[in-house]
């Protein structure tokens, strides 16, 4: 059903929904649905009615979830999905939900399939028809699909068609082409489904008719619009921290209002080495921004004094950076808006505090920029990134014009070091975790590796450890390095460094720095742990 914004020519006119019943790969569907050129959002599976009219969806993705139908008072898809008249998608736990709730029937299996299967695709439905791995014996066409569950399908609803069948799943896949409703009991969005991306594009382009107009150059003329039109006259301040996102949002609006934009960078004393510097050089001097250089480090340290929990010192940090802006904000004419590089990724992992989906997902911590922002605001908030993906962002930046090495920087986390300090934040800790951070990512360029993590830098460690230089006793402090490797900072693995390498690195550190006495490196995955310490 097209809503009102499409005879536009509104980029977001076609949208796809997908309905979080809390798989772990909900992020990874809205990606797959975004690499299509198609606009998508998350909400929690149990959203009002009326909120899913107003969403008015081209089409409904329901993801999988650790729940089980054959369970009572399980989650099942809000009435309105079923009366949009537009096609629905359920994935895994979304399908079974959708069979249950449409009159078919679902059980426990004592086949229970979790990895690699097989599947036989049956007749030709609109999902899936030529869409191949190989082929059978009997002139089939065979899928190679990644399953994760427990529970099956047993029979379908009325109106349905089994479309395909596993050895332990014999209706693994569902649909009515009359309607376009389709179940899958394998996932799509998983890179082990070869041709998931390509099932996933059929539905959300073909089934749904989404025109796949999500593209940068779009976002970026529809962004440019939409700026003009709601700051109009007035100005904007913008939070400007050297890192990927706000600098993207900085080239937005400076391309959209020009010299109403002033850019404010808060030098919190948590900052790489040289960060101030560089942030200066690039967008002062050679992109003609107007950016206001603010010395913080001692409001931010005093402050900090004492405070040792994580999402406290993220709580502290986050309201100072308010109060900031605001003060800049203040000594400048006709300011209202306050600009800020949020990002899809920041709303979707504060879900629960402000800002979030309102999905089940727990709040593992809260990004100083959208959970950790005060209850009351005296600027309005601009986000204009706030509907994409880093990878999005990126390639925003590039139509931008933006250079290749400001937009592949690793992320900087806002709280900088203020979080990688584990306690109580001390400037003496912070100069010398700065100059070991620094050591590692030159080493890593040097070494051709920093192109090939995702994310490394330094943890100051505030444990006491003894060594021995020039025969004689240290007892001194400890850095641990971390490098992962990561897609979308959801799950990491810690980046196989060379031993060689490592080496030289914590020869390096010891010898350099006064004060640190031991280097260690972190082996642990996402998750278990995280990628920050705190
Ligand atoms: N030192 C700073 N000065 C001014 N604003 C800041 C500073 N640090 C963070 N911010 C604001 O907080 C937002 C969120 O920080 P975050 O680290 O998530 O994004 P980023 O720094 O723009 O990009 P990246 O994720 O690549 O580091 C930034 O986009 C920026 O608006
Ligand atoms: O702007 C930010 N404010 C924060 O409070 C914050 N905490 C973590 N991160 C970054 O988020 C990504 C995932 O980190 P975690 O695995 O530690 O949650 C990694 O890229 C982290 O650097 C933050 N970024
Ligand atoms: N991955 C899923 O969605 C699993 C669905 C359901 N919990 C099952 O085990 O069948
Ligand atoms: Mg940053």
């Amino acid at each position: 059903m097209p809503n009102a914004a499409a005879a536009a020519g509104d980029i977001h006119a076609h949208r796809i929904l997908i309905l979080d019943f809390g798989s772990q790969y909900t992020q990874l569907i809205a990606r797959r649905v975004r690499e299509c050129g198609v606009y998508c959002e998350i909400r929690a599976c149990d959203s009002a009615d009326a909120a899913i009219r107003e969403f008015a969806p081209s089409g409904v993705i329901l993801s999988g979830g650790p729940e089980s139908v054959t369970d009572t008072e399980t989650p099942r898809a809000p009435a309105a999905v079923l009366e949009l008249g537009a096609p629905v998608l359920g994935i895994c736990y979304g399908m079974q939900a959708m069979a249950a709730q449409l009159g078919g029937r679902v059980e426990a299996s004592a086949h229970k399939e979790f990895g690699y299967a097989q599947l036989r695709v049956h007749g030709h439905s609109r999902l899936l028809r030529q869409i191949e791995d190989h082929a059978g014996a009997e002139g089939e066409a065979l899928l190679d699909v990644w399953m994760s569950h427990g529970d099956r399908v047993a029979e379908p609803p009325p109106g349905f068609r089994v479309i395909a069948a596993t050895d332990a799943a014999p209706v693994a896949a569902i649909g009515d082409d009359d309607r376009g409703w389709y179940g899958l009991q394998f996932h799509p969005e998983v890179t082990h489904t070869p041709q998931g991306g390509r099932i996933l594009e059929r539905f959300v382009r073909d089934i749904c008719g989404c025109p796949g107009d999500w593209t940068p150059g779009n976002i970026v003329e529809d962004s440019v619009a939409r700026l003009r039109e709601r700051i109009g006259e007035r100005r904007v301040v913008l939070g400007l921290s050297g890192g990927v996102d706000s600098a993207v949002t900085a080239a937005l609006l400076h391309r959209a209002i020009g010299d109403q934009l002033t850019c404010v960078f808060v030098d919190n004393g948590l900052l790489r080495l040289g960060e101030g510097e560089q942030v200066m050089a690039t967008f002062a001097r050679h992109m003609g921004v107007h950016v206001l250089y603010v010395d913080a480090e001692a409001r931010f340290l005093e402050a900090l004094a004492g405070v040792e929990d994580p999402e406290e010192k993220r709580r502290i940090i986050g309201n100072l950076f308010v109060e900031i802006f605001d003060e800049e904000a203040a000594k400048l004419e006709g300011v209202t808006f306050l600009a800020q590089g949020t990002i899809y990724p920041d709303v979707v992992e504060s879900a629960g505090s402000a800002g979030g989906v309102g999905g089940k997902a727990h709040v593992i911590k809260s990004h100083h920029n959208v959970g950790g922002l005060p209850e009351q605001m005296k600027l309005e908030l601009v986000e204009p990134l706030r509907e994409l993906f880093k990878d999005e962002v990126r390639r925003v930046g590039l139509e931008l014009g933006l250079p290749a090495d400001m937009l592949y920087r690793h992320p900087f986390p806002g709280p900088g070091l203020g979080v990688r300090i584990l306690g109580e934040v001390r400037k003496a800790y912070a100069d010398r975790l700065r100059r070991a951070d620094a050591i590692f990512i030159e080493e890593l360029h040097a070494a051709g590796w920093y192109e090939r993590t995702s994310q490394a830098f330094a943890v100051f460690l505030p444990v006491r450890s003894v060594g021995v230089t020039g025969d004689g006793r240290r007892y001194e402090h400890v850095i641990a390095l971390r490098a992962v490797e990561t897609v979308d900072f959801m799950t990491a693995r810690w980046a196989e460094l060379p031993y060689s390498f490592l080496d030289h690195v914590s020869r390096r550190i010891i010898n350099e720095i006064d004060g640190i006495s031991r280097v260690v490196y972190d082996i642990s995955g996402k998750p278990p742990a995280t990628i920050e310490w705190e």
